[in-house]
């Protein structure tokens, strides 16, 4: 069978079977509509332009357009043409619906929800709701069972669920996650789970967009039978029959009911549901939106409730919640695309056994993540007391991820087998990788740097987890610097998904590619980034706690930045966060940042004061807030008599008043100086990508996920009021707001950041020919 497309083969006990094939996924791709927007125009021509005009990034996508041409074209439209054809041959009583390569299908495509919102064309989206699942599938005049292995995800399980029976293999996965794109699910799946599976349960999967297991599924009615993966076709042919010829129910899940309850019922959880989403989710209109539209289903009925979720579904898709989180689907999966490393036929080497040197709060979190992965872990200290407590700390991590449910009694109890405290080299005679996580001390890493090149084998990745200083230095006298490269964890370093893998120009791609895999083995994500001061996220987060500072010099309530900054997005201000990490932290990178930085840097009063006054943040109970076990952070008004000394000390307010800022401005002087140091870090081509910067800035910052990231929230204020904004803010506050010259560059040129100037040019020759 053809590679993508739909397949249909009948057997003489006249059950055809139907499978779908669109490798990786099986994902529910569009029809041919697509081939006439613009965007696929420009694509079509575009191979008419001199290729030498296009960087390798816009003849991947290009070409990749292309391939996906394809599968446009066949998928939604075959599978509704094999559907009709077996309705109308003779020879066929049943029909078995599955998926190829052990999967169902992983929902319908969202590259097109990209075109939509790069188009505004909403046109390019199927009716997949009511002509393929109602009409064409639960409405068919024989019965349809849908065979799944593997996964049934949105609306891969929105057709299942129109199916009239499902059986699945073992630990297949079941889901909704459409909320976690943005949107809500578009083919019916807000009012067939309910009636399948009662409305809590249909509720929290939808919500939280968590897959559950088929087994699950099938204790609670929406799996109708678990069978191994090479009786699945053979049962699920059975069943079919067996429905065809009235021995099995034949049940069409919209119009069930009994899984219910009553309406005022129904009502309660609904409202509670609303009040909880609230709280966790507030910024986020999907969730309010599905919640609404289950509501309709149940008020209304299951037909008005499938029109309400298209009505919404369309609404939401063009939404910049939407626009944010898709791209970060995206931008998250091409992190692990990095040209001259992974497309060059390098296989990973196996990483068995790690040296963490540092059983401090990195060190020890590095420590935990391995070990909960299963690699071992040789963790070095240089006394027997600090040794004791690194390894306390691993246990009580590892205890926590317990109590969290993240991680079995079990597997906890081997994860501390694998664990070994020492206090010399000599076991690091058969280490694969060593990870350096001792202070922020130039000296000290050269020094153990020189002992470890010594002291591990040859094919030894020696990777330091140096938040800041530039690796170069780190490595400058050891003879393989080839083996020298970044492991950048962020702190908890066993809680926090970002993993940014540092290169110098002398790292081997094998070793970028080797610890890349460990990231993924030990569940970070891994970003690529270059060699500077700060890598890329903590080098363009640098002016956050500054521009937080210069406001407050100019007169700014601190708390009202947090609580402005908490309203954005961020899980806290930057006040709060500098209290969780600590001043001496903050006074240690402040001195490498002001070195490296000189030209823009803005040095405030405010913390050495704080620390003068025996502050330290959350480490000693005394920061911005006051912190008490069990009660969230608050407001310390004590701290404000030591703001006061520290803008008489400034002496910036003009005219020695407090400037006068609206919300939205006070949000923008924080965050814009992010955006002007994050232009230098693409420009100096730190990262891979633009998008690279995106997933750094949600993973290691935690910027809100649904503006995007970093860049792309910058794209859709656009660049030129950011620049119009910070030349500004420059002229009245001096140097720390000036812009950059590649933000002017793209203000001037109206181009947007995230762009490759070559190919926005390219299409703008082509749109406008004259
Ligand atoms: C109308 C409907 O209600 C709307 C919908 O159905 S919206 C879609 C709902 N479905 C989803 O959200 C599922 C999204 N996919 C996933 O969660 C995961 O990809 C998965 C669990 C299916 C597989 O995970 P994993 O094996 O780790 O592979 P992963 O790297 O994520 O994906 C493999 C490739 O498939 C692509 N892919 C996965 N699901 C896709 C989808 N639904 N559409 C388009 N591409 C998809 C990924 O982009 C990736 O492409 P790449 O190799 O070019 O980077």
């Amino acid at each position: 069978m053809a590679e993508i497309g739909v397949k249909m083969e009948v057997d003489s006990d006249g059950v055809a079977i139907i499978t779908i094939s669109n490798p990786p996924v099986n994902a529910f791709a569009i029809p041919s509509k697509l081939l006439f927007n613009r965007f696929s125009l420009i694509c079509l021509f575009s191979p008419f332009f001199s290729h030498s005009n296009l960087n390798q990034n816009d003849r991947f996508l290009i070409s990749d357009f292309f391939s996906r041409l394809n599968v446009m074209v066949f998928l939604i439209v075959s599978l509704k043409e094999k559907v009709g054809e077996a309705m109308s041959r003779d020879d066929v009583k049943a029909i078995v619906l599955t998926g190829r390569r052990g999967k169902f299908s992983g929902g319908f495509d969202i590259n097109v929800f990209q075109k939509v919102q790069q188009t505004g064309e909403l046109s390019l989206l199927p009716d997949v709701s009511i002509d393929l699942v109602l009409n064409t599938i639960e409405d068919a005049k024989k019965p349809i069972v849908a065979a799944i292995e593997g996964l049934a995800l949105g609306a891969g399980l929105e057709v299942a669920m129109g199916c009239h029976a499902r059986i699945a293999t073992p630990k297949a996965q079941l889901g909704l996650p459409e909320l976690s794109l943005g949107i809500i699910p578009g083919a019916g799946g807000t009012q067939r789970l309910p009636r399948l599976l009662g409305l809590p349960k249909a509720i929290d999967m939808m919500l939280t967009s968590k897959p559950i297991l088929s087994e699950e599924g099938n204790k609670l009615g929406l799996i109708d039978a678990i069978v191994p993966s090479q009786e699945l076709l053979k049962v699920s042919r059975q069943w079919a029959l067996d429905i065809a010829e009235k021995r099995k129910p034949w049940v069409r899940s919209l119009h069930s009911i009994d899984k219910i309850g009553s309406l005022s019922e129904a009502h309660e959880i609904i409202k509670l549901a609303r009040q909880q989403a609230k709280r966790t989710s507030p910024n986020l209109p999907q969730h309010q939106a599905c919640l609404d539209v289950i509501e309709e289903g149940i008020v209304q009925g299951g037909y008005p409730g499938v029109l309400k979720e298209g009505k919404l579904f369309n609404e939401l898709v063009v939404s910049d919640t939407s626009k944010g989180l898709v791209h970060v689907f995206f931008a998250q999966r091409a992190t692990s695309k990095v040209p001259n490393v992974t497309d060059i036929g390098l296989k990973p080497r196996a990483i068995k056994k790690v040296a963490v040197i540092g059983g401090g709060l990195m060190g020890s979190g590095i420590a935990t993540s391995l070990i909960v992965n299963n690699i071992y872990v040789v963790l070095k200290e240089v006394n027997s007391e600090y040794l004791l407590k690194g390894i306390q700390m691993i246990e009580a991590n590892v205890r926590g991820l317990v109590a969290r449910k993240k991680l079995a009694q079990s597997r906890a109890d081997k994860a501390l087998s694998m664990i070994k405290g020492v206090l010399d080299y000599t076991e690091f005679k058969d280490v694969d990788m060593v990870i350096e996580a001792v202070i922020e001390n130039l000296q000290l890493k050269q020094k153990i740097f020189g002992e470890i090149e010594k002291a591990c084998p040859p094919h030894c990745i020696l990777a330091t987890n140096t938040s800041t200083i530039d690796l170069d230095l780190i490595g400058e006298k050891l003879r393989s610097q080839d083996r020298v490269v970044g492991a950048h964890f962020f702190s908890p370093a066993h809680v926090m998904p970002l993993l940014e893998i540092v290169r110098s120009e002398k790292t081997s791609a094998q070793v970028i590619l080797d610890l890349m895999t460990v990231g993924k083995v030990i569940k970070k994500v891994p970003v690529v980034v270059g060699n500077c001061t700060g890598f890329a996220v903590n080098r363009a987060f640098f002016p956050y706690k500054q521009s937080a500072d210069l406001l407050v010099l100019l007169g700014v309530d601190l708390f009202r930045i947090d609580r402005l900054i908490n309203n954005f997005g961020l899980p806290m201000g930057p006040f709060q966060l500098a209290d969780l990490t600590g001043y001496g932290v903050a006074v240690a990178v402040g001195k490498i940042y002001a070195n490296a930085f000189r030209d823009r840097l803005f040095k405030s009063p405010i913390t050495d004061l704080l620390i003068r006054n025996g502050r330290n943040g959350k480490k000693n109970g005394k920061g911005y807030y006051i912190y008490e076990k069990g009660s969230k952070p608050k407001p310390d008004p004590l701290v404000l008599p030591i703001i006061e000394e520290s803008r008489k000390l400034a002496n910036l307010m003009p005219q020695g008043k407090p400037i006068s800022v609206t919300d939205q401005e006070i949000v923008e002087m924080v965050l814009f100086p992010v955006v002007n140091e994050a232009c230098r870090v693409l420009e100096e081509g730190i990262v891979v990508r633009a998008a690279d910067l995106d997933i750094a800035s949600v993973l290691g910052m935690s910027f809100p996920s649904q503006r995007g990231g970093i860049i792309f929230w910058a794209d859709l204020v656009g660049s030129k009021h950011i620049y119009a904004s910070l030349k500004k803010w420059s002229e009245k506050y001096g140097n720390f707001y000036k812009p950059s010259r590649f933000l002017e560059e793209r203000a001037m040129n109206g181009v947007p950041l995230v762009r490759n100037l070559k190919s926005i040019l390219l299409i703008y020759r082509f749109t406008n020919p004259s």
